[in-house]
């Protein structure tokens, strides 16, 4: 019985998030032989004020590439609005 969880920042549409369960249920019919009602697609949506990265939360890069101010904690990415994972790469 394939289950397949997705986890999201919110901001989708509803038609968004039912389209990816379409076609992950699609997806996963088609590579994994599996009978079509025995599927789960699982969608965790996470409001976009409880997920951080690098102690910046995605709503606060929102805020920042909307703005253009940073409205979080004062770092590089809180700064640009980019992902804290990637900040590093162009220090090097
Ligand atoms: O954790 C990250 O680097 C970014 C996550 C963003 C999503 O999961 C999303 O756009 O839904």
């Amino acid at each position: 019985m394939p289950q397949v969880d997705i986890t999201l920042a919110g901001g989708r549409t509803p038609s968004q998030v039912r389209n990816l369960m379409r076609e992950v249920h699609a997806a996963v019919v088609r590579t994994a032989d599996a009978r079509p009602e025995h599927v789960r697609v699982v969608v965790h949506e996470v409001p976009r004020t409880h997920w951080a990265i690098g102690d910046v939360t995605l709503a606060e890069m929102d805020a920042v590439n909307e703005t253009g101010t940073t409205a979080g904690p004062q770092n590089d990415s809180a700064a640009t609005g980019r992902l804290a994972d990637t900040a590093h790469l162009e220090q090097q």
